[in-house]
């Protein structure tokens, strides 16, 4: 079921699924997504977890004020949900624009993470192809830019043998604001997460698509060597939504990863 918080001046949307009182995972979604791209996630981390979606600002239910956003500000308002719902630490996972929260999370807000899933995700963004990106969609919208971002997401594979999924991944796409993305992909140009990765001192998982051209896997095994002790999981047949291609393969790591970590709390 669909809930809103009015917090950090957006309304955003969040479920809540799985076991009250459990361990909480809070799952951030990527550029032009939406907490729906978790569904494959959900059922399995619902036996042993309370586990919190929610959209970023601008993006699916969530409202998001026009102008660029930043790394600290998305931070923020993934705090200030947990806050809202008197969640003092969770066990974050995010893929992408999620996961680079999640590192600003980790640099800047360890207190509040009982562990970190990083999926799919950068640490340092090409700047002038980011500032392209974020003056082509304010100028066409979003529409325009939807076939070539789901092709990015996925392996041409999947996409002639996911025909509804795809239907569900144009749709995310398409319930993003202009504002949003343009806002969001201003905070992916300005991103400054390379020189912070050391202090992240939290249990940390990588996870990174064998065949993902958006962020590489040499880029999230340079992530993975930054951090700390961090694991990193290899994921095959897979681009850069590694999660929803192979739940097969993700989510017994990640199960498996989120009950060790729980288990050390
Ligand atoms: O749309 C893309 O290029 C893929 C992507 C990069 C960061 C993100 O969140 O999505």
């Amino acid at each position: 079921m669909d809930r809103r918080a009015d917090t950090n001046g957006i309304r955003t949307r969040y479920t809540l699924v799985g076991k009250a009182d459990a361990p909480v995972v809070m799952l951030s979604h990527g550029l032009a997504a939406d907490l729906t791209m978790w569904e494959p996630q959900w059922d399995v981390l619902a036996r042993s977890f309370s586990v919190l979606s929610y959209d970023i600002r601008g993006h699916g239910g969530s409202s998001g004020p026009p102008g660029d956003y930043s790394l600290a500000l998305l931070a923020q308002d993934a705090v200030a949900l947990l806050d809202h719902l008197g969640i003092g630490k969770a066990h974050y996972v995010g893929l992408s624009l999620g996961g680079m929260i999640g590192q600003q999370l980790g640099a800047w807000h360890g207190e509040r993470l009982a562990s970190l899933t990083l999926c799919a995700t950068t640490s340092d963004a090409p700047k002038a192809a980011w500032d392209a990106r974020v003056r082509e969609v304010r100028e066409v919208g979003v529409a325009p830019l939807a076939e070539a971002t789901v092709d990015r997401w996925v392996t041409p594979a999947f996409k002639r043998d996911q025909p509804e999924l795809m239907a569900k991944m144009r749709a995310m796409v398409l319930g993003t604001s202009l504002d949003g993305y343009a806002g969001s992909a201003a905070a992916i140009r300005d991103m400054e997460l390379a020189a912070v990765l050391n202090r992240i001192a939290v249990p940390t998982l990588v996870v990174a698509g064998e065949e993902d051209m958006s962020t590489p896997l040499p880029v999230l095994e340079q992530i993975a060597r930054a951090i700390p002790d961090a694991q990193l999981l290899t994921v095959a047949n897979a681009a850069h939504m590694p999660t929803l291609e192979r739940p097969d393969l993700c989510n017994p790591a990640l199960e498996r990863f989120l009950l060790a970590c729980s288990r050390q709390q």
